[in-house]
């Protein structure tokens, strides 16, 4: 697995804001949309393009643009579709997917509740959006079902990851071909698997409280 934290003014100024707790859900999804773009603008950065011949108002020339099949984008619901947004804006030709899991917070066991995503992944790079990379268990999951149906490239956008998680991804998915895009890596997590310093539970701060 490649881990890549993305240094930037901008990523370290908005981050912070994100993380205070009096930060109201309106900025919080505003923010996590402007993250995402940033870091969606590293995570792309050697995606397939192909060239097109194009008309300007003066010439034919030879342009480039995304590949076909198109880059297929997934949120892991709910938090992660707080970032699809900012992904899409900057990959305008991505095709979307969704897959729903939630963590028991007592059992830390995942549960996929929700699967909407074509059934032969064969050829796409697929781009996974979700906000926290705590225990790793939600990321493990959903790698390994994009791998079981031939995704031939996996790109995970995280906005915090945990030490621990990071070390579950390498050992759990050890010579699996993973990207793992983050603004930061936090301290540790904490007794209850939250992130530390962190930011709280992202899903409630995007959307609400979930129970
Ligand atoms: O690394 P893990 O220990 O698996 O935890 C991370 C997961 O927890 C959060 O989702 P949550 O289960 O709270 O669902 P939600 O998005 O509906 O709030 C987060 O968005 C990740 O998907
Ligand atoms: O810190 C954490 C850990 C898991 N899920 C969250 O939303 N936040
Ligand atoms: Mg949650």
């Amino acid at each position: 697995m490649r881990v890549q934290v993305v240094e930037h003014p901008l990523v370290a100024h908005k981050l912070t804001v994100l993380r205070k707790k009096e930060t109201p859900s309106i900025t919080f999804r505003q923010l996590t949309e402007e993250l995402v773009m940033l870091l969606a603008y590293e995570a792309t950065r050697d995606v397939a393009m192909e060239d097109v011949d194009i008309q300007t108002p003066v010439t034919s020339t030879t342009g480039r643009r995304l590949a076909r099949p198109t880059p297929l984008v997934v949120p892991i619901l709910r938090a992660g579709l707080g970032m699809l947004e900012g992904m899409v804006r900057m990959a305008p030709t991505a095709e979307v997917g969704f897959l729903g899991m939630a963590r028991n917070e007592e059992t830390l066991d995942i549960v996929t509740y929700a699967e909407r995503l074509p059934a032969d992944l064969t050829g796409r790079h697929v781009f996974v959006l979700d906000p926290m990379l705590a225990t790793g268990g939600t990321l493990v999951e959903s790698i390994r079902f994009l791998y079981e149906r031939n995704a031939s490239r996996v790109t995970c956008i995280c906005l915090l990851a945990a030490p621990e998680g990071i070390e579950r991804l390498e050992r759990e998915l050890e010579g699996v071909e993973v990207d793992l895009f983050v603004a930061a890596i936090d301290e540790r997590l904490d007794e209850n698997a939250y992130i530390v310093p962190g930011l709280g539970d992202a899903g409630d701060r995007l959307y609400g409280l979930a129970e």
